[in-house]
């Protein structure tokens, strides 16, 4: 285990050194911005009340990532080092995650405690290169106990001379339902001002297609994982998410015309899923339901 280097100073050991950092973190779960991702998902739901539960994935609204303008880098992160691991490939992307909801989840005028700890720094060679995985273990408590465990994977990668997009994935047929939802400019500015997300290419087009090689504006693999919860939830009213996991498999863009499909499970949950306009998945998720 090694001791957090300050923000932007290179880490000069080897990434894996890093595995074991830990970092604690505390906030307030307070009412705004879950009124306003509720305005930014189209959801008409009640004015937020002291007491109400925090719907699942929603503490992603809460331990913002708060560097000063000058600590930041040229994506518009946090520069390098700090709690991560100072990676050198330049291109990062949310890859996925893991999560399990306990019983009791945060409530609004909660103060909530984020452990958090690097679990692991892999190096990995795929289709799209070399690649650094990042996995990141978060422990979120209220004052009645642990409330949600959750395991964040970001992804490194060399930044490209041209788009080359992952080998399709066809999403399968006869979903179980199927819901569209529509990305614009305009949704991914206000999801990256909601949870503070600074990276450039969800907002700013010259940098995301001319630095990054993206064909246009990039969805926030949290907002895609969001989307899918919501929509799993909205189709089955009576549920409680237990657990949930994702992996974004294909960049999804500003210009796509996107539909959520969802397929019953053998074991009672649901794999829903964002599928472009070509059919192709871009983010994959499962939800498990408590008592099923
Ligand atoms: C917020 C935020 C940033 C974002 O939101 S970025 C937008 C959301 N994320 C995405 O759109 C990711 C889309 N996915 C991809 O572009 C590709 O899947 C990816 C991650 C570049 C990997 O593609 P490859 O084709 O190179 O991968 P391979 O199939 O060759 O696999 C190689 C090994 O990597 C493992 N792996 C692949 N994808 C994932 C994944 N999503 N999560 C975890 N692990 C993955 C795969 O299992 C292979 O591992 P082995 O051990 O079997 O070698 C922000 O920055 O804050």
């Amino acid at each position: 285990m090694s001791a957090t280097p300050p923000p932007g100073s290179p880490d000069t050991e080897a990434p894996r050194a890093a595995i074991g950092r830990t970092q604690t973190t505390t906030d307030q779960v307070t009412a705004v911005p879950v009124k306003l991702l509720q305005a930014t998902l189209n959801d008409a739901a009640v004015t937020p009340a002291a007491g109400d539960p925090l719907p699942p994935l929603w503490h992603w609204l809460y331990f913002l990532p708060d560097a000063t303008m000058s600590n930041v880098g040229p994506d518009g992160h946090p520069k390098r080092g700090g709690f991560l691991p100072a990676i050198a490939l330049e291109r990062r992307m949310w890859a996925g995650g893991r999560l399990t909801f306990h019983d009791d989840p945060p409530r609004l005028g909660d103060t909530i405690t984020r452990d958090s700890e690097i679990l692991d720094v892999q190096e990995k060679s795929g289709k799209a290169g070399d690649m650094v995985f990042v996995t990141v273990r978060h422990l979120i408590s209220t004052p009645r106990g642990l409330a949600v465990e959750e395991e964040q994977d970001i992804v490194y990668i060399a930044m490209p001379t041209a788009f080359r997009p992952p080998p399709p994935v066809e999403a399968p047929a006869d979903p179980a339902w199927r819901d569209p939802m529509t990305v614009d400019p305009v949704l991914l500015f206000r999801y990256s001002a909601l949870t503070f997300n600074g990276h450039r290419i969800h907002y700013d087009r010259p940098y995301a297609m001319d630095v990054e090689k993206y064909p246009g504006l990039v969805v926030h693999g949290p907002l895609q994982a969001m989307a899918l919860m919501e929509a799993a939830r909205r189709h089955m009213p009576s549920g409680r998410p237990a657990s949930y996991s994702f992996r974004g498999v294909r960049p999804l863009f500003d210009f796509d015309t996107v539909a959520i499909h969802a397929y019953a499970r053998a074991d009672g949950g649901h794999d829903v899923m964002t599928v472009n306009g070509d059919g192709h998945v871009c983010m994959k998720a499962t939800v498990r339901w408590a008592d099923s």
